[in-house]
């Protein structure tokens, strides 16, 4: 689909000041980072890159787009000529989708024409924050689950097609084994799962028929929603009936159960395992939904509930309780002749003051644990060894160090390519081989990291060189301010 237009008008507004008035050859740098992880945690996941390469393969103005500017009243006319014949020539440097991601770090950089770099913001930002958002999510959510299942439910409730669409892919990329969104399903080839609804239920003149005919219909995927009319009394014992009928005939369901959809889900969940069993059905599954979340389900458990297949909507597609994700593009260095030169913003507010330069990510791990101890800004150009001595200091409070010995951490430089000169050099992998490789990148992070109330931070690091220029480009900017 062709997003061009997908942008905020001052891009274009300023991309004609960058037409009329400056070298629109000479190149800068742009890097996408956030700066405070959702939900309180302490680690997010990169997500949405395969539809940013979409969004960039296709991104040029047709006909109907020109006249809609043109019509604008403010765009000149040789500056449309320039649009109609646009296309992005630049490099694109990214993490892959599903890795493990920190607070101010350039997890996507865009290097290309002033002109080709700013137009994009608004959609790289709009696809990156987006799916971020909700693949951060569903690993919290599949973190409380543990080896349990996790489905997405939230089709009805996300805010749009486009949201349910893409957070459904989000959220198998961060952990959840299927989705009920089927259009998800056929567009990302990731597996669609479903029980039935209360109307199914109502729609039979008794319960018990409803179950019979379902069963009969789907004996291998059978999961009876039994709290239409009364969980104990009659939902849980007619499901018992129906997988009865089923021994009887000799029918062996690959998965079968009953979903809790109200009321107390431990309590019910343990009573409904007790009859199950006393049945003579220990492996009939019992699944959930019920404004589910993380933190619901981590309570869930701890109260002893015999549910080991969550269905997961509303809380997950929405990113209920933290909206949004606060991914920037920022304007790191404008090309002098041959080199960049580096660019800061200076804000009253430290947390907004950036990272200057070309840069580049090294994720430094414990050699004998295999895990992050913590991630190292640097600048381009430097190279760092694993084979030398490795100085790691805190940034904000520059006292606390460790130089780590070589022989006992790796390093990974994280940043790929994938666009150089305009042309995509990186195949997406697909959704399912993008969850495996998370569940992978969250193995690296400590427990302590992962736990949903209070984590521990990982250290996001600069290299002395970068923070003494950035220390050094402070220091110009206030003197030249007074
Ligand atoms: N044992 C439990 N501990 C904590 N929260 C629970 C427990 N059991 C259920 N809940 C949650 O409590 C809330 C119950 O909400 P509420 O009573 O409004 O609706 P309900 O019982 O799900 O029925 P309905 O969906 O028909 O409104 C849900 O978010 C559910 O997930
Ligand atoms: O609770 P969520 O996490 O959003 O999960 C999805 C919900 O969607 C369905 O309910 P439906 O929309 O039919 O209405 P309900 O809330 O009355 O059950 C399902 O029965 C879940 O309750
Ligand atoms: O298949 C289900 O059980 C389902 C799907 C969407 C929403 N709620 C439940």
């Amino acid at each position: 689909m062709n997003l061009t237009l997908l942008t905020d008008f001052y891009e274009l507004t300023m991309m004609q000041g960058y037409f009329k008035s400056y070298d629109r050859d000479g190149k800068v740098i742009f890097d996408f980072f956030y700066r405070t992880n959702p939900c309180d945690g302490s680690y997010s996941i990169a997500a949405g890159l395969e539809q940013v390469i979409d969004y960039i393969n296709n991104l040029n103005f047709s006909p109907e787009d020109i006249q809609y500017l043109r019509e604008q009243k403010i765009f000149e006319e040789d500056f449309l000529d320039y649009l109609s014949h646009f296309k992005f020539t630049g490099d694109i440097y990214s993490v892959p989708e599903g890795t493990v991601i920190f607070p101010n770090e350039p997890v996507m950089k865009i290097i290309a024409p002033i002109m080709e770099a700013q137009i994009i913001e608004t959609g790289v930002l709009n696809i990156m924050n987006h799916q971020s958002l909700i693949a951060t999510k569903a690993s919290r959510v599949k973190w409380s689950a543990k080896d349990n299942i996790v489905l997405e439910f939230g089709l009805r409730r996300a805010q749009g097609p486009d949201a349910g669409i893409y957070g459904a892919r989000a959220a198998v990329i961060g952990g959840c084994s299927g989705t009920s969104n089927v259009l998800a399903g056929k567009l990302f080839d990731v597996p669609v799962k479903g029980t039935h609804a209360h109307s199914w239920v109502m729609s039979y003149d008794d319960e018990l028929t409803a179950f019979r005919t379902y069963a009969n219909l789907y004996p291998d995927a059978c999961l009876l929603l039994v709290d239409t009319y009364d969980t104990i009394r009659t939902g849980v014992p007619n499901a018992i009936k129906v997988f009865k009928e089923l021994k009887e005939k000799g029918i062996k369901p690959k998965l079968y159960g009953i979903r809790l959809d109200s009321g107390d889900l431990a309590y019910l969940s343990k009573k409904a395992r007790k009859m199950l069993d006393n049945a003579g059905f220990e492996d009939a599954v019992i699944s959930a939904s019920s404004d589910l979340d993380e933190y619901l389900i981590q309570d869930l458990k701890s109260q002893g509930a015999e549910i080991t297949v969550w269905g997961v909507g509303t809380n997950l597609i929405t990113s209920k309780d933290c909206p949004a994700f606060g991914g920037v593009y920022k304007l790191s260095a404008i090309s002098k002749g041959d080199t960049f030169e580096p660019k800061i913003k200076v804000s009253e507010n430290p947390e907004k003051i950036t990272n200057p330069g070309n840069k580049k990510i090294y994720r430094v791990y414990d050699k004998d644990s295999g895990k992050i101890k913590a991630d190292l800004i640097a600048l381009d150009h430097e190279d760092i060894k694993e084979t030398e001595p490795l100085l790691l200091f805190d940034p904000k409070a520059t006292w606390k160090r460790m130089i780590l010995k070589p022989g006992t951490f790796t390093l990974r430089e994280l940043l790929i390519p994938i666009f150089i000169k305009g042309h995509c050099v990186y195949n997406s992998p697909k959704v399912m081989d993008i969850q495996k490789y998370c569940f992978t990148e969250l193995e690296s992070l400590w427990p302590e990291t992962r736990r949903i109330i209070n984590p521990q931070y990982v250290y996001v690091d600069l290299t002395t060189n970068l923070y003494n220029l950035k220390q050094e480009m402070i220091e110009r900017f206030r003197e030249t301010e007074i």
